[in-house]
């Protein structure tokens, strides 16, 4: 697998603000990444140092295997991390134009991506009249101009009303189907869950998760369990029982979390050999929701 960026203990203080903690992992090519984590967590200042706008304190990032210099390996990535800033009175082409001048990319490039954008219809209107949506989806075109190997964003559906964001999410999902490689930055686990394939979950500036974005949910979840017998007893057999990480009491009913693999069918053989017949008995996982409050509320 080729690897994008890596990241190596990477650290950023803003004087007593710890930005960024220790933060490693590696985006490896074809996959589309958010950075997950509430405000103030430490993701566009991780973009601003991988972009070279943000000085990191210390540690180590890599573009590329590191076989080029960040300054070079820039030319192959394409970035949107600021509101998008163009000629307002410029039409859509006109000021992609000015960019293709600036990054030295053909003008050929510029309907190709006005069309991936799904702006092309609108490519003769001037900027100004752009709802926010299409302005961000024309900053998305620019970034692509050079035709990209890694695409970022910062939170790239903020502020944009429910069709605008379905619009977004869509384009995102297309170019990564095309090859691309993505790295977003979200706030919005929704978002994240919607549209990217790995996550990076951090919170204060510290790595809380890193992988797949299905292995944030497929912890081996926990049993819901009750018996009109002896409840006591059954507290007993569980805390017993080698897959039973903690077990708490909810609405009467005893909720046991799994460290390992058991089945609903394998607790029960175990509890009724040992005397203990249940009422009711509910093998549940944990959705990418309860997971994520978990992560960044109680560590
Ligand atoms: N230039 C700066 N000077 C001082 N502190 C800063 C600076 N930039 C960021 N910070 C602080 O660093 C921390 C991380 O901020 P950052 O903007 O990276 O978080 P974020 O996860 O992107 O949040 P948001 O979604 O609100 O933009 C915050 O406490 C922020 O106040």
């Amino acid at each position: 697998m080729e690897t994008i960026l890596s990241l190596r203990n990477l650290d950023k203080k803003f004087g007593s603000v710890h930005a960024v903690n220790n933060l490693s992992f590696d985006i490896e090519k074809g996959n589309v990444y958010g950075i997950l984590g509430p405000n103030g967590s430490g993701k566009s200042t991780t973009l601003g140092i991988i972009l070279n706008v943000v000085n990191k304190t210390s540690g180590e990032f890599s573009w590329f295997d590191g076989n080029i210099s960040t300054h070079e390996a820039l030319k192959k990535v394409g970035a949107i991390i600021e509101r998008p800033n163009f000629y307002p009175y410029m039409t859509a082409v006109q000021n992609l134009k000015l960019i293709c001048k600036i990054k030295g990319v053909s003008y050929d490039k510029i309907d190709e991506k006005l069309k991936v954008v799904n702006l092309f219809e609108r490519r003769d209107s001037k900027f100004k009249t752009y709802s926010l949506g299409m302005k961000q989806r024309l900053a998305i075109a620019s970034a692509l101009l050079n035709d990209p190997e890694i695409l970022i964003l910062d939170e790239p559906t903020n502020g944009l009303d429910p069709q605008g964001i379905h619009e977004i999410r869509k384009i995102i999902k297309d170019i990564a189907r095309n090859g691309t490689t993505i790295l977003l930055a979200s706030h919005l686990l929704d978002e994240v869950e919607k549209v990217c394939s790995h996550v990076v979950v951090i919170r204060n500036g510290v790595k809380l998760y890193s992988g797949a974005v299905d292995g944030i949910t497929a912890t081996n979840g926990y049993f819901e369990l009750n018996t009109e017998a002896d409840s006591e007893k059954l507290k007993e057999l569980l805390e017993k029982h080698p897959a039973i990480a903690n077990i708490k009491e909810e609405e009467g009913k005893l909720i046991a979390s799994l460290e390992n693999e058991l089945s609903a069918s394998e607790i029960n053989a175990y509890l009724f050999k040992n005397g203990i017949t249940l009422s009711h008995l509910v093998k549940r996982m944990p959705s990418l929701e309860q997971q994520f409050l978990t992560l960044t509320n109680n560590n």
